[in-house]
């Protein structure tokens, strides 16, 4: 039996993506969380085995609440999810999309929705999940506010759609990844994400990183940059190479890269799954 802990409430897309990416495992417990952070948090304590969380949204970007709780936690990504976002705009029975002022929802969701928000002037109200802003407006019964969420979520709690599609460009997609304390075994794996810490700051120290894997013939299919924390302008970098952690060439440009000093600390190899 595995624990396997996504963000709730029911009709989340990590629900959703979760259920998908595990239908074949028969043996599942599910433990719903309320935000994303506290998903990250009981795969640290021990409390579930993995957990699945959104890193990466094909309009909004990237997810930090994820990264910051995968470096936080020192978590593994044992496989990458790339899941179709479509979302729409959902309120109470009887409202209407002219009787809308505010719109609800997690940050990610919102992102992807700036253009259609902003066309209609309407406010911003955050919540911890697309479900969690749908059950408060059908809680709430106000027929002036509406949940950005999915069309599975406004069936199940008996809402509307308003107004379908609402995110700024049709091709939506977010990727997830299935996280766990240990790294995953080592069969097939095409990606490998790491993070490298620079030894110090100095002219072109990316550049003298970037180099290495171009030398060697490594694409490089993420990156992002986030702070150390001890000090202004001090980053580290997360990069996620398009080959696998036992190939000969990114063990060749892990050792290159520590021997300039810096620290590489590999998060996981995984294959990608479309769902
Ligand atoms: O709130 C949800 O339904 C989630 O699963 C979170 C989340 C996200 O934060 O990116 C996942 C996929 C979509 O991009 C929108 C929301």
């Amino acid at each position: 039996m595995s624990k396997i802990a996504y963000l709730g409430p029911n009709g989340t897309f990590s629900e959703e993506a979760a259920l998908k990416f595990f239908a074949e495992d028969a043996d599942t417990e599910w433990v719903m969380l309320d935000s994303i952070p506290d998903v990250l948090e009981a795969v640290s304590l021990n409390v579930v085995d993995k957990c699945m969380v959104p890193i990466e949204n094909s309009i909004a970007g990237n997810i930090h609440m994820t990264i910051d709780g995968l470096l936080l936690y020192n978590l593994r990504i044992e496989a990458d999810v790339v899941f179709k976002v479509s979302l729409h705009l959902i309120g109470n029975q009887g409202s209407a999309m002219s009787d809308i002022q505010a719109v609800r929802s997690i940050m990610p969701a919102i992102n992807q929705c700036r253009q259609f928000i902003k066309e209609h002037g309407l406010k911003l109200e955050y919540a911890d999940s697309t479900a969690h802003a749908a059950l408060s407006v059908k809680e709430s019964g106000d027929a002036a506010t509406a949940a950005i969420g999915s069309a599975s979520v406004a069936e199940k709690y008996g809402l509307q759609i308003l107004q379908s599609n609402v995110q700024d460009h049709s091709a939506n997609h977010t990727r997830f990844v299935v996280v766990s304390k240990k790294p995953s075994e080592e069969v097939g794996h095409k990606k490998t994400m790491m993070l490298i810490t620079p030894s110090e700051e100095y002219p072109g120290v990316l550049s003298s990183i970037l180099n290495v894997f171009s030398a060697l013939g490594i694409n490089l299919s993420w990156i992002e940059s986030r702070p150390t924390g001890r000090k202004l302008g001090e980053y580290r970098f997360l990069i996620e190479t398009e080959a696998g952690g036992n190939e000969q060439r990114m063990d060749k440009a892990i050792k290159i890269i520590e021997t300039f000093g810096h620290d590489v600390h590999v998060l996981g190899s995984y294959a990608t799954t479309v769902l």
